[in-house]
């Protein structure tokens, strides 16, 4: 039976629970139940605190689990990456009060506040600079204002928890995170059809598809502003000057695309969402 680390609580958790069961899979019905068993799926799963997934995973303990690739790294487990997930985007940043501090040389001997010491630490180290990491366990945004650190290294999504607190960003992006798969081994039975599900989950998140009518001769170039992902499906009609067209397109390229479409010759261009995929 595949044992999968869900997030519990926090940023990661709705999205997770919800990504799993577009993907198939039973999900908790109660926010206090802390083991799902799946028999239909032979699967298990563990909710647990985001931070503590690397750890069971790299562990051996649990065979894969959800989790931000920023607690991955702070949290030193033999657990490696493995799926990129399509949600949970985020930058992990220093900042400082606004003019203090340009650069990341300027934290040399200073105090740099933050709940992920682990890889502020490392980071630091490779680029040389010498500053004291304090540990924090969140809202680490006051801890400039409340005396206990000079500057923070924190997660960054729209940057207004720390403009709210009067501090600016700086320096280098420490990392580009977002929610990851991770495991410790590979082969562990079922491991391959929950990527693969969860592959077709963001497919389907990412892509719509597009039907239309098309004059026969104008195939080439419409293949040009739709390629889909292998070649766009070509049916006959029964006017044997035209065809139909079906093909995969980007969500977020959805309009550009139907207008283009249209003013090559396109016609009864139709939008489908995709509910499910295997690719
Ligand atoms: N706006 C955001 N705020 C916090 N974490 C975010 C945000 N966007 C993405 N994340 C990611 O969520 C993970 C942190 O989740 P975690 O549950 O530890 O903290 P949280 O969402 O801030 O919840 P908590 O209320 O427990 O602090 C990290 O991987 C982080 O990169
Ligand atoms: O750039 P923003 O869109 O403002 O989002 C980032 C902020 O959100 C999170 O804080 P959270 O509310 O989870 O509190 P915490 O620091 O106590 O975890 C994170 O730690 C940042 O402070
Ligand atoms: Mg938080």
């Amino acid at each position: 039976m595949l044992r999968i680390a869900v997030p519990n609580k926090g940023t990661l958790s709705e999205t997770a629970v919800e990504m799993l069961r577009e993907a198939g899979y039973a999900t908790r019905r109660d926010p206090k139940e802390l083991i799902v068993t799946d028999a239909r799926n032979d699967v298990e799963f563990f909710y647990l605190r985001p931070r503590d997934i690397a750890t069971y995973v790299g562990s051996g303990a649990l065979d894969v689990g959800i989790t931000g690739r920023d607690l991955l790294l702070d949290s030193h487990s033999a657990a490696v990456e493995i799926d990129a997930l399509d949600f949970g985007a985020s930058t992990f940043r220093f900042a400082g009060p606004i003019g203090r501090f340009a650069s990341l040389q300027d934290l040399q001997g200073v105090r740099v506040a933050t709940s992920y010491d682990g890889l502020v630490t490392e980071f630091l180290a490779a680029e040389g600079v010498t500053a004291t990491v304090v540990r924090l366990d969140g809202a680490v945004e006051s801890a400039v204002r409340l005396g206990v650190a000079d500057a923070v290294a924190d997660v960054v999504e729209t940057g207004s928890t720390l403009r709210k607190q009067g501090l600016e960003i700086f320096g280098p992006v420490i990392l580009e995170s977002s929610a990851v798969l991770i495991a410790a081994r590979e082969g562990v039975p079922g491991l391959d059809t929950l990527r693969r599900r969860i592959q077709g989950v963001m497919v389907a998140h990412q892509y719509v598809l597009v039907d239309y009518d098309l004059p026969a001769a104008l195939i080439e170039e419409a293949s040009r502003i739709t390629p889909g992902l292998e070649s766009p499906t070509v049916s006959p009609l029964r006017d044997t000057g035209w065809v139909a067209v079906r093909v995969m397109v980007p969500r977020t390229e959805t309009n550009h695309v139907m207008d283009e479409l249209y003013a090559l010759g396109a016609r009864a261009i139709l939008v489908s969402a995709i509910h499910a995929a295997r690719i």
